[in-house]
């Protein structure tokens, strides 16, 4: 619905800090010492290696007593109810949640669980999950779920982007085509409540749209610097475009197609090794051919995706002979009752987003022959 309610309000929502920098994990003490000091770290293996250690050592010099929890890989209800009581266990304070997107909803939900803060500490810019309330839940088989939206943002946002830079460029790539939905969702969802339950603000807006501006102007310079391994001012300015400037404009922007065919794709069992944003930018060219965008600003779009390596084909998104029946699914799923599709102000139906998805698909194919793309 667009506005069932007749919202008047405007509403804009926010974590309270966000700090962004190289090495910052070492300076974490100064800024979640006014959180508590007994912090459950919800983090898996990986993470743990490639920053964990660092940051409890950095924790313990300044006194604090770190609780770890392995996190299993999935976002569920049961991984949320499990590392909820270890943390009623080891009476913890608050909630560290450091890795990509599922770690951050599970310590956001086990959080809000316990009525404890949640400092957010993403070690990719994958997604535009560590500033929002909101947690994506999913079922144990990586079916989509449920959407959880909580009372507070994260208490604080810190992202080391040393740690950003050389995790692997796919991660930031497909935290780019997160973003690139942001601008495009909160346009078309400029008469409908934004995830906050309320209006845009003008403040959402500019966010919205610098967002989309910092992506055109360094992404695929910020891609070539994380391929490298090092940090750049083009970095920092994605980082900040797929964490703080995405993080805030979906949240009070409104999300809208894009995000409903992507949890609808999650039904497809060959799609489940992709990223998020990876679908994401695919479901962001369906709800472009939705708008009915003119072609040259289509054409831009897809541009910016192929220079990052995102799929805007079936083919890219490795579903080459995908079965009308399949997509046909994806679509119903994407117009289930309270999806958020529904925040489109126009005609929407199955075969209205089917047809989406495969007009996206042909103007892929045919701006990829028209410029004489190949895959790499
Ligand atoms: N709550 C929100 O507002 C919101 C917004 C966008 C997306 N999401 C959710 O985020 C999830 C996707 O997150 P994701 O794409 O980050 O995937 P993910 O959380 O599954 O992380 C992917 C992998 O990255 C690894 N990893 C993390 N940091 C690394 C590093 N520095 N180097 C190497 N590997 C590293 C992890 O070990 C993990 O295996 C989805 O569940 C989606 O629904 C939520
Ligand atoms: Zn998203």
């Amino acid at each position: 619905m667009v506005n069932p309610n007749n919202v008047t309000e405007r509403l804009f929502r926010s974590p309270s800090k966000y700090v962004q920098g190289p090495y910052a994990i070492q300076n974490a003490a100064k800024y979640l010492t006014p959180l508590g000091k007994a912090p459950l770290l919800i983090c898996d293996d990986v993470v743990w290696g490639i920053a964990g250690k660092d940051l409890v050592s950095a924790l313990e010099k300044a006194a604090f007593k770190v609780h770890r929890a392995v996190f299993g890989g999935e976002a569920t209800r049961e991984e949320v109810d499990r590392i909820s009581t270890l943390a009623r266990d080891a009476a913890s304070d608050f909630v560290i949640a450091l890795g990509g997107g599922k770690t951050i909803d599970t310590a956001k939900t086990v959080a809000a669980t316990l009525g404890l803060q949640v400092a957010v500490l993403p070690t990719t810019a994958s997604t535009d999950a560590p500033c929002s309330a909101i947690a994506v839940l999913y079922r144990p088989e990586g079916v989509y779920d449920c959407y959880r939206l909580f009372d507070s943002n994260p208490a604080i946002v810190l992202v080391d982007t040393t740690v950003v830079a050389r995790a692997p460029p796919r991660f930031l790539a497909a935290g780019m085509g997160d973003a690139l939905a942001t601008n495009v969702e909160a346009r078309a969802c400029r008469t409908s409540t934004n995830c906050a339950g309320g209006l845009q603000t003008e403040a959402c807006r500019a966010v919205c749209e610098r967002c989309e501006e910092v992506l055109f102007r360094y992404g695929r310079q910020a891609y070539e610097a994380n391929k490298a391994g090092v940090v750049t001012p083009a970095l920092e300015a994605v980082v900040e475009a797929n964490t703080l400037l995405s993080g805030l404009g979906f949240e009070s922007g409104g999300v809208a197609a894009a995000h409903a065919i992507h949890n609808g794709m999650t039904a497809i069992e060959e799609l489940h090794g992709l990223l998020h944003g990876e679908k994401v930018a695919f479901g962001t060219v369906c709800q472009l051919v939705l708008d009915g965008v003119p072609a040259s600003e289509l054409d831009g779009y897809i541009d910016f995706l192929l220079s990052v390596d995102l799929p805007v084909t079936f083919e890219l998104l490795g579903i080459p002979n995908v079965k009308d029946e399949e997509l046909r699914r994806v679509a119903e799923l994407a117009c289930a009752e309270g999806e958020t599709v529904w925040a489109m102000d126009r005609v929407i139906n199955v075969d209205i987003v089917l047809g989406a998805m495969k007009g996206a698909d042909a103007a892929g194919r045919d701006y990829m022959r028209r410029k004489g793309w190949k895959r790499d």
